[in-house]
């Protein structure tokens, strides 16, 4: 690698580490394995050591990686909380002794402990009572959470003991047992059957323990968090005055002053003791009740560890063993397509069902035709699943020379599932596309969701079981049929659907008659016409008649409508599918057009914002970045593009720089999600 690729791959993997952390972090959101994550690190790493001069201020090997949120109040540890270095190779471990060694010579011995999988905790005690516990933030400043960490029963709250400290930390791991994350998701998976049958929207299931412990450490209501049973197992001890000499005796005081010090962790007289527990907890690891991803290594004596230090990072006396994500390898039986509501095709791998990290796996994702094409994926291959962090497995490489003779490489589907219609790839998208928007069954399915939801036009008591029923039995085509449907007709084709379900959603829809035009504009669901963007057209044009006649030009002369919603639009006039349902749209009766009062009370004006200034960046779900400014300014506040001191509100979205995220947060800057916003709009 020359420097000039170097310069440009050490930009690329600082920026896509950065996202992981923050996502990791903040949003306790894994995208990707831990395994990955660790070698995207390592490379960065060794590139950074080639081409010091081209490391980055923002290096993610050069500090902790998380971050602290404005959702509680920050505190300043008294000591830094750092992260450890980790290897998943022996060797290291043996190049790691020899460091030690130089530094300090043999006199020494090791403890080993299990790497817990959940989040670091600072616990604070004064005169034996537990007066703060923090999160490890970005490691010089966290976030207080005292509040959710005294809903932990494992935890004391105050200590027994003679020789207790006036004054000191310990550090632990909180996390979730696997069978509180099984018996919550098992209660999310009962309540959704129910919500399912009531046609309300679905409850995601935790991802996985550690995520489920971050995001439940980080809730804002003390009463839930109490109900998840979290625990923690105490690692360390630290304190000011010297009575405790080595980590060893330090677990052992830990335990009689009533804290939970997990039995796992054992003396070692040198690294081959070492390697010895390492081998002996790589299978009986899975019998403890909770995730562990390795093991730590630490030198015991503090005299030593002192001696040792730490790099900005991480201790220098101590180092992660990490035992390898599980994979497997087993027969790749077909590749089935499903097609999402925006037409997007998406591949999934069916396998010979094959045992992995404790679950039996027959599905995997393979993301999009590139994927499949990056991994010469053929019929019948014999394939590599890696389940890291607990993530879908996925598909992460082919035996190629298992592969039968005669067998082909897997084409991406040519037309679409569903409906046949010829697939389309967008420029610069991975993604294919069905275009048949208007007849292909899953997106005619999206687009009544999108119609009867609380935004548009708020037929709540049609969820997303219902309105497949509805299609199915084909009582509507599309949702302007919904305005001719009758009682009797309900209730005899459809599922358990009684007189009272009947009445309510005959009345959910005759009141959306009276929903503002501007909703209704958004309910119909023109590509980029977002809530915002569909009141700024409806209070420019007033009618339906009137936006479906404006030209391009007229179009962009409107305030905040630029070049691509105005082509959407007009894209959207000129098809005669969609001309045939805007005809059936007049005939049901909803507003197509402004009435007086709508112009002066419009939802989402008013002077909640006044004078603040606002930074929007990232991608947002709701709504665009583009919609986003425009409600600001319709509230009084102000938008500027560049992070300064005096800047009021960082609006963060997804995939947003890095840099940007970090500059903020070192001026102070609030930054706020796109929920977070909106609620003060809403107000
Ligand atoms: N998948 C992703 O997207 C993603 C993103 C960011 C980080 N990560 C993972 O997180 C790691 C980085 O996290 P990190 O900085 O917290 O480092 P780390 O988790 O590798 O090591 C430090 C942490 O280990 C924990 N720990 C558990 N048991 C311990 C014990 N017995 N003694 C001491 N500490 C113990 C502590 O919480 C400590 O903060 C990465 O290596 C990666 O595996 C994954
Ligand atoms: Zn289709």
């Amino acid at each position: 690698m020359d420097r000039n690729q170097a310069k440009e791959r050490i930009g690329e993997l600082t920026e896509k580490l950065n996202y992981y952390n923050y996502q990791y972090y903040m949003n306790s959101v894994s995208e990707v394995s831990d395994y990955e994550f660790d070698t995207l690190l390592k490379e960065l790493e060794q590139l950074e050591n080639q081409f010091p001069e081209w490391q980055q201020d923002d290096s993610p090997t050069q500090r902790v990686g998380g971050t602290i949120t404005k959702d509680f109040e920050t505190v300043t540890h008294r000591y830094p909380m750092l992260s450890l270095s980790n290897s998943y190779d022996e060797q290291d471990l043996l190049d790691f002794d020899n460091r030690v060694r130089d530094a300090i010579g043999d006199d020494f011995e090791y403890v080993c402990e299990l790497k817990f999988d959940g989040v670091a905790l600072s616990l604070t005690y004064e005169n034996g009572i537990l007066k703060q516990a923090a999160t490890r933030g970005d490691g010089v400043q966290g976030d207080d959470i005292t509040a959710n960490v005294k809903t932990v029963r494992t935890i004391p709250l105050r200590l027994h003991g003679e020789d207790v400290p006036e004054l000191f930390e310990v550090r632990g791991e909180g996390f979730m047992s696997r069978e509180s994350f099984n018996r919550i998701n098992s209660q999310i998976e009962a309540e959704n059957l129910k919500r399912q049958s009531a046609g309300k929207k679905l409850q995601n299931l935790l991802a996985n323990p550690r995520n489920a412990a971050s995001g439940t450490f980080k809730m804002q209501d003390s009463a839930v968090v109490s109900e998840r049973k979290l625990d923690c197992f105490v690692y360390s001890f630290i304190s000011d005055n010297n009575q405790v000499a080595t980590h060893f005796e330090a677990l052992d005081k830990l335990k009689k002053w009533g804290f939970n010090v997990s039995p796992t962790f054992r003396s070692c007289k040198n690294i081959k003791e070492v390697l010895e527990y390492i081998h002996d907890w790589q299978e009986k690891r899975f019998e403890l009740p909770l995730d562990t991803d390795g093991v730590v290594i630490k030198v015991n004596g503090y005299n030593q560890q002192r001696t040792l230090g730490n790099t900005s990072k991480s201790p220098r006396w101590a180092i992660a063993y990490k035992y390898k994500a599980e994979s497997a390898t087993t027969r790749l039986n077909s590749i089935t397509y499903q097609v999402g509501r925006t037409g997007a095709v998406t591949p999934v791998a069916n396998l010979e069902p094959v045992q992995l990290a404790g679950t039996t796996v027959k599905r995997a994702s393979v993301h999009n035709a590139n994927e499949i094409a990056r991994l010469d994926l053929h019929e019948h291959d014999m394939v590599y699943v890696e389940k890291g962090g607990e993530i879908i497995p996925k598909i992460t490489g082919v035996d190629a020379s298992a592969r039968e003779v005669g067998s082909l490489p897997i084409e991406f589907l040519k037309n679409c599932p569903a409906c046949q219609t010829e697939l389309i790839r967008k420029e610069g998208e991975a993604a294919y596309y069905c275009p048949n928007e208007r007849q292909c069954p899953p997106q005619v399915k999206g687009k009544v969701e999108h119609f009867v939801q609380r935004k548009a036009m708020n037929i709540d008591s049609l969820g997303s079981e219902r309105i497949e029923q509805l299609l199915e039995k084909q009582l509507i085509a599309d949702a302007t049929d919904l305005y001719s449907l009758r009682k009797v007709e309900l209730i005899a084709k459809l599922d358990k659907f009684k007189e009272k379900s009947a009445d309510k959603l005959i009345e959910g829809i005759e009141a959306s008659k009276e929903i503002p035009f501007s909703r209704v504009l958004f309910a119909i669901g023109i590509r980029f016409v977002g809530a915002t963007v569909a009141e700024k057209l409806a209070e420019h044009f007033k009618s339906l008649d009137a936006l479906s006649q404006a030209s391009k030009e007229e179009l962009v002369n409107v305030p905040e409508i630029g070049e691509k919603i105005a082509d959407s639009v007009k894209e959207f006039f000129a098809d005669p599918l969609n001309q045939g349902f805007i005809e059936k749209l007049k005939a049901t009766g909803v507003k197509l057009e402004l009435d007086e009062s709508e112009l002066s009370t419009s939802a989402e004006t008013g002077d909640a914002l006044d004078g603040k200034t606002f930074v929007i960046s990232g991608v947002f779900t709701q709504f665009s970045r583009d919609e986003l400014k425009a409600m600001i300014k319709a509230n009084g506040g102000k938008v500027t593009s560049s992070i300064s001191k005096k800047l009021d509100f960082l609006v963060a979205g997804d995939k947003m720089g890095p840099a940007k995220l970090q500059k903020a947060s070192d001026l102070g800057i609030n930054i706020i999600s796109e929920e977070e916003f909106l609620a003060m709009v809403q107000n």
